[in-house]
């Protein structure tokens, strides 16, 4: 299903600047951040986007998963406060259809409908020239936009790359024939399928099938390493295991698909081993890549094959290394590909642009999976400390083991905390608790301040709180650093 966009808010072709201080190409968060910021100080900046203002996050992405799964999640405790006797009606798990109906609903009045309108009033209001189209570098200075009725020519001082990521799909036998849905698709779906293979258990993956399988869908799950794919610690990704698969996902890891053939209505799937998954709709999670390809680069010096990892690489002020006047902020550069992180680099490079020397720092930035418990990470895993040449250090605390673990016993993960030995810093957390990705700030804030263990130690957390687990959590690290 392609879902419907609303072209609104159009800017009249004659209106169109014919050279701007600085151009953005792309027009998502990072775009937002940034243009606003400038405009906001008289700086000519324009923004060109080829199909939503806003970008991913709002229509196809954060928002709407983040509505599916906050409404599962309120399903499920109706069904929890049935099973400890604090609700009468129980709860029907055979028939989701209709629940899912209405929140999808709800998510789509979150999501605007997929119209960008109060997006590009927004910056229109603070001054920023929307240009819809699709725009390119045509020489140096120069941007040629194709806005569907003529190509417009911009002449630029600094350009700035924000045009994010796409998804990539696995060159499976097969795949391509069953048509599989994106999370484009899984988040803008009107109706849930009545069963799915979602490939791929990184965050995409893990949150579609937690809100699919809390509304009736029969869910399997296939990924090649651990869950995460090995960015978070493997004591978390197991307790991330553990909740998908009490909520039904049949969770297959260290798995492949080796090929996929028709099956009647569906889909059947087989795997490396063997076995065989018959679906209604395939899911493909398995991770996005910069995009870099189109956007004329090669005028600039740099060739996207000869990219290293396929991503423009920035310096700390977010310029595009061995390339002038070239900025890059949000997916499309790499790092920490969130929402987060492309507000950052935006307002990182904003002060750049302003004459401001700013640089960015991205060792304190939050991963979170929004599934229910979450899942939050900052900082580096074990592993990654390990190969980083750190002394390290490490604990796991089962937050079972609070008081607030006794009451709430389902919910109950774990946290592991990495620190260097020799410099007593705090390195990563991995923290699988409810509203774990609020709480992982603490963590984020010690990392990026270097906070050092034993004064993290001393903090006093509130009773009877998760937090009250970090307290007993730290204080076993510092032992472990020793005196
Ligand atoms: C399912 C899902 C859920 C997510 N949930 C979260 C979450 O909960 N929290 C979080 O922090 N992050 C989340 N993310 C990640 C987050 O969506 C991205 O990191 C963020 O949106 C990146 O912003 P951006 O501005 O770099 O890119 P985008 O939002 O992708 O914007 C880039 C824009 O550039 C445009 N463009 C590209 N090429 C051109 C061109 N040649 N001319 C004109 N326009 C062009 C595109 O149309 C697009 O609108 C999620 C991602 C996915 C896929
Ligand atoms: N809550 C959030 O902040 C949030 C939510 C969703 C997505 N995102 C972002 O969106 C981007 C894309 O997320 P994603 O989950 O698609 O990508 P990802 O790269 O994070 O995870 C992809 C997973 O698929 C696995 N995989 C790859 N190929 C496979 C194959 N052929 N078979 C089985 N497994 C395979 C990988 O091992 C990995 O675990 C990321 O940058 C992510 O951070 C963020």
């Amino acid at each position: 299903m392609t879902p419907s966009t609303g072209i609104t808010g159009a800017m009249p072709t004659t209106d169109l600047p014919d050279h701007v201080r600085v151009a953005v190409l792309g027009g998502g968060s990072a775009a937002e951040r940034l243009a606003g910021l400038l405009a906001g100080e008289g700086v000519a900046v324009a923004v060109v986007e080829r199909h939503l203002v806003g970008g991913e996050c709002p229509y196809y992405a954060c928002i709407p998963s983040k509505v599916m799964l906050l409404t599962a999640a309120a399903r499920t405790a109706i069904g929890r406060a049935h099973d400890i006797g604090a609700a009468d009606a129980p709860l029907d798990r055979g028939d989701g259809a209709e629940a899912y109906r209405i929140a999808a609903g709800r998510r789509d009045d979150a999501a605007a409908d997929h119209d960008d309108a109060d997006h590009v009033r927004s910056l229109r209001d603070k001054g920023v020239h929307v240009i819809r189209g699709e725009g390119r570098v045509c020489e140096p200075g120069r941007l040629a936009v194709d806005t569907g009725e003529d190509s417009h020519e911009l002449r630029y001082d600094e350009l700035v790359l924000a045009t994010g990521s796409t998804v990539v799909v696995p060159d499976i036998p097969g795949l391509a024939e069953a048509e599989p849905w994106t999370f484009v698709e899984a988040w803008t779906a009107t109706e849930r399928p009545a069963s799915m293979l979602v490939i791929g258990g990184g965050a995409v993956g893990c949150e579609i099938a937690q809100a699919h399988a809390r509304f009736g869908t029969s869910v399997t799950l296939v990924e090649g390493e651990e869950l995460m794919g090995g960015g978070v610690e493997p004591e978390t990704a197991e307790d991330l295991v553990a909740l998908l698969r009490a909520d039904g996902v049949d969770v297959r890891t260290h798995a492949e698909v080796s090929g996929v053939d028709a099956a009647g209505q569906g889909w059947r799937a087989t795997l490396a081993d063997g076995g065989t998954v018959t679906v209604e709709r395939i899911v493909v999670a398995t991770g996005k890549r910069p995009v870099v390809d189109g956007l004329g680069l090669e005028h600039l010096g740099l060739d996207p094959d000869d990219l290293a990892d396929g991503h423009l690489t920035i310096d700390d002020a977010c310029r595009v290394v061995d390339a002038d006047h070239l900025w890059a902020i949000g997916d499309v550069a790499g790092i920490e590909p969130f929402t987060h992180t492309a507000n950052y680099q935006g307002w990182v490079t904003a002060q750049n642009l302003l004459g401001r020397p700013t640089t960015a720092d991205h060792s304190g930035i939050p991963r979170t999976v929004y599934t229910a418990p979450e899942l939050a990470a900052v900082g580096m895993t074990r592993a990654e400390a390990e190969e980083a040449g750190h002394d390290v250090v490490h604990v796991v605390f089962d937050l079972a083991d609070t008081a607030r673990g006794s009451v709430d016993p389902a919910d109950a993960g774990r946290l592991v905390l990495v620190a260097d030995r020799s410099s007593r810093l705090l390195l990563g957390a991995s923290l699988l608790a409810p509203a774990a990705g609020e709480s992982i700030s603490e963590f984020a804030l010690a990392i990026r301040a270097e906070i050092g263990v034993d004064l993290l130690a001393e903090l006093v957390h509130p009773f009877p709180t998760w937090s009250e687990g970090f307290g007993y959590a730290l204080h076993r690290l510092r032992k472990a650093v020793g005196a």
